[in-house]
């Protein structure tokens, strides 16, 4: 317990508030100087790991742009694969693609359909959870893959956005795991 809240104060002593970014109203959680902190930066890659093992993913998703930072050294330490999901018209092979709403804005991601199969079990990796809505067409993704959820791994929720609510039925009774929630 005491480890764990170690490694919320630290990491979230490395991510900066700036507010009204990028549009009034909305408070941007930066993780850029986590980023630049090796300490940190490999506290959240061991953790994520430990997740990866403790869900049993086969694989890591990514969610694009932030996911890809987090996601890729993740699956690397933990021996797993990779599998980028792409905001759309940047995938070149045959796609998946969800459409959904975020916290400032609406967007499309797609996936390569052959990446995932049904032997996988997918770890989907992001570092913010706000409204749910990325996360959640992430997971409607797998799902239409024929792939099943190991789990949701976020750096941070915001909780008054109640993104978790929105998850719960995607994740279809898998974790969805924060490592800091304000
Ligand atoms: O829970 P939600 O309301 O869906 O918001 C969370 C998403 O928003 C951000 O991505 P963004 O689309 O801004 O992309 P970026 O990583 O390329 O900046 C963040 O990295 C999450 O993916
Ligand atoms: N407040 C926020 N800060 C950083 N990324 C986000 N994605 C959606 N909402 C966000």
């Amino acid at each position: 317990m005491t480890e764990t809240r170690d490694l919320a104060t630290l990491l979230l002593s490395r991510i900066r508030d700036v507010a009204d970014y990028p549009e009034p109203g909305v408070m941007f959680k930066d993780i850029t100087p986590l980023l630049a902190d090796p300490e940190a930066f490999t506290a959240l890659t061991d953790a994520f790991a430990g997740i990866a093992e403790r869900t049993g993913a086969t694989k890591v998703v990514g969610l694009e742009a932030r996911g890809f930072i987090l996601g890729a050294p993740v699956a690397v330490r933990a021996g797993l694969g990779f599998v980028p999901v792409r905001k759309a018209g940047k995938l070149p092979g045959a796609t998946l693609s969800q459409a959904y709403d975020l916290e400032y804005g609406s967007a499309e991601i797609e996936v390569h359909a052959e990446d995932l199969c049904g032997d996988d079990r997918v770890l989907v990796v992001d570092d913010v959870l706000a409204t749910g809505g990325t996360a959640e067409a992430s997971l409607q993704l797998i799902h239409r893959a024929g792939a099943r959820v190991a789990g949701v791994a976020v750096l941070m929720e915001l909780s008054f956005l109640d993104g978790r609510a929105r998850l719960e039925a995607a994740l279809r009774g898998a974790p969805l795991e924060s490592l800091i929630t304000v």
